[in-house]
């Protein structure tokens, strides 16, 4: 859908995990979207100025500017994509319980493990624990979302086909990385993020292929 209200912004910073999920949506809706890079560490946090707390006052990323309005939350903003690019790819089963499976995991991840392991709270736990801190809340996320993935997961999260559980797997995947948790516990976790890290989609919202990602960290 063109939009008459103007060019659809995403307020995104590169390796915000938050960020990267809505451009995943974003790319595999095939919806067209200007970057506009919100730094979160330069100069003690754009997100933190008077500017930016006009456009989301929770001062984080993402922010969606799409069809003249101003969207925050990662998962709403996908629900919104979902519900108003009907005609491009599903990202939720049509099987009601699929459905609820898609976002029991979504839910784990935006709620249950990403939250713990955010900058506010990380820059709050301090410098020496931070590192432990996000180490664990991660595994102790991830050992549930590997059980629900025992009983759901097909080719991808919930069945064969990608869905917004994926776009907020993929980015927690990185942040274990980040965060040196041992993944070996969690083969379906794993198993989908190998499936997924060479799709377009995927690729081209990965943090290394962002106008923001500093040189020293391109892959
Ligand atoms: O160290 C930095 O570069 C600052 C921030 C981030 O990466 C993003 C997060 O706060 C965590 C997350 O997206 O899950």
């Amino acid at each position: 859908m063109a939009s008459a209200a103007g060019k659809t912004v995403l307020y995104s910073y590169w390796r915000s995990s938050c960020s990267w999920r809505v451009r995943i949506a974003l790319n595999l809706k095939e919806i067209p979207y200007e970057i506009k890079p919100v730094s979160l560490i330069k100069a003690g946090g754009e997100q933190h100025s008077n500017e930016y707390r006009e456009v989301n006052p929770m001062e984080q990323v993402p922010a969606l500017f799409i069809d003249g309005v101003t969207l925050i939350e990662s998962n709403s903003i996908m629900h919104y994509l979902e519900e108003t690019r009907t005609h491009s790819r599903p990202l939720l089963p049509g099987d009601i319980v699929k459905r609820a499976k898609v976002r029991e995991i979504c839910e784990v991840i935006t709620s249950g493990i990403q939250p713990l392991q955010n900058l506010v709270v990380l820059i709050h736990v301090g410098e020496e624990k931070k590192n432990e801190w996000a180490k664990h809340w991660i595994n102790r996320g991830f050992r549930a979302v590997e059980k629900l993935l025992g009983s759901c997961a097909g080719k991808y999260c919930v069945g064969d086909e990608i869905t917004l559980a994926d776009c907020c797997l993929i980015p927690q995947v990185f942040n274990a990385r980040r965060f040196h948790v041992d993944l070996r516990p969690f083969p379906i976790i794993l198993r989908i993020d190998r499936e997924l890290e060479t799709h377009p989609a995927f690729l081209a919202a990965h943090p290394s292929n962002q106008p923001d990602c500093p040189p020293e960290a391109h892959k």
